[in-house]
């Protein structure tokens, strides 16, 4: 029973705001504490049955923490280390080169995104991080789209002129986060009990949004200091490279956040919404936040893997389950659009719409965001 001392975590799920009671002691639920660390090596297998081996403690992970660590995942620690040190350059960039590209200048928005401009909890100044987007776009040679772009398509990404190298560097790691992503997409398949290539039609030219982040350290823990605050992906899947230094934290079902610390030589894998969705929630999509309390500079790369923008996503045949409400197919790129531009709302495609109503996450009052 709640009372008026009940502690609440406030998170951003779904496109929707959401409040958690902490539960403690015997109100305690049975939730995970911490994130299980699976080798897929078993993926690249030519045997089918070592595949499904890695593919059933996935399913697993998926369903009780929606969160795993993926250790021999085959994309090269040196070329993970390179792509780094480019990141930290391009971050390193006077602000004017890097609002060159500032992303209300792309109707994708993609590009650079200055420290404070979302805003996931509602209070204080804003996310404390900068970070650089860029995504699938048929116009760039380096993605290889299974169908050529009329002529008169633009880009969609946009490249600093600054820094010439930046974009070489990031596609070369872009190849390498792509076909691993391919890989574990058969492995989500598998681990539905659906045929491995069920997703591979919906994500011939996936929606990928390659977002390189640097989070400076953060003096105080409370809601109006975040590094980015809670929030669920809207993909069928996250790979996030985190360096070396601590910040992303995973909420469990009693409101208690688990650090998800960096191991060396793993990626950190999640679920996104759009698994939520196509499997009823079977795999949750589970609230997560960066808090950079190390005193030191954090970088990290998530690359969501989202369905095709025209895919129309509905629930897996192995997930509708009797009396088990029918979810309307949605448009993944309509959708998707919704969520991005939901966090960016002052972009100029939002002009004249009224902002977003949110949650003081300190007084607990809707507000609208400033
Ligand atoms: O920086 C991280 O480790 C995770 C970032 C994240 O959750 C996001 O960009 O959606
Ligand atoms: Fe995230």
């Amino acid at each position: 029973m709640a009372s008026k001392d009940q502690e609440w975590v406030y998170y951003h799920a779904g496109g929707v705001r959401g409040a958690r009671p902490v539960l403690r002691g015997t109100d305690a639920k049975e939730t995970f504490e911490s994130i299980p660390v699976i080798d897929v090596s078993g993926i690249f297998s030519p045997d089918l049955e070592d595949r499904k081996k890695v593919a059933t403690q996935i399913g697993k992970a998926c369903r009780e923490v929606g969160f795993f660590y993926a250790q021999n995942h085959s994309v090269p620690s040196d070329l993970i280390e390179e792509t780094f040190e480019a990141i930290k350059k391009f971050f390193a960039l006077p602000r004017e080169d890097k609002m060159e590209v500032h992303l209300h200048k792309n109707a994708a928005l993609r590009g650079y995104e200055p420290l404070f401009e979302t805003n996931l909890e509602g209070a204080g100044r804003g996310d404390m991080k900068e970070a650089f987007l860029i995504g699938q776009d048929a116009s760039e040679p380096e993605q290889s789209a299974p169908l050529l772009p009329p002529p008169s398509t633009t880009a969609l990404n946009s490249w600093p002129s600054a820094y010439p190298e930046f974009r070489p560097a990031v596609y070369r790691y872009y190849a390498q986060a792509m076909a691993l992503a391919r890989k574990l997409i058969r492995t989500f398949a598998l681990a539905l009990d659906l045929p491995e290539t069920y997703f591979d039609a919906m994500t011939s030219f996936p929606m990928i949004h390659f977002r390189m982040l640097h989070y400076p350290p953060q003096e105080a823990v409370d809601a109006r200091n975040i590094g980015i605050g809670a929030h669920t992906d809207y993909t069928f899947f996250t790979l996030v490279q985190q360096e070396h230094i601590s910040g992303l934290q995973v909420l469990n079902a009693n409101g208690i956040w688990v650090d998800a610390k960096p191991i060396p030589g793993t990626y950190v894998v999640n679920v996104g919404d759009f698994f939520a969705r196509v499997t009823n929630n079977r795999f949750t999509s589970t609230v997560h936040r960066v808090l950079n309390l190390t005193g030191e500079e954090r970088y990290s790369m998530p690359f969501f893997f989202a369905p095709n923008p025209e895919a129309v996503v509905e629930v897996v045949p192995s997930c509708r389950g009797e009396g088990e409400e029918e979810k309307k197919g949605i448009v993944a790129g309509e959708y998707f659009m919704e969520r991005l531009r939901a966090a960016r709302w002052r972009h100029p495609s939002n002009q004249g719409k009224p902002p977003p109503k949110v949650l003081d996450v300190a007084t607990g009052e809707v507000v609208l965001q400033a």
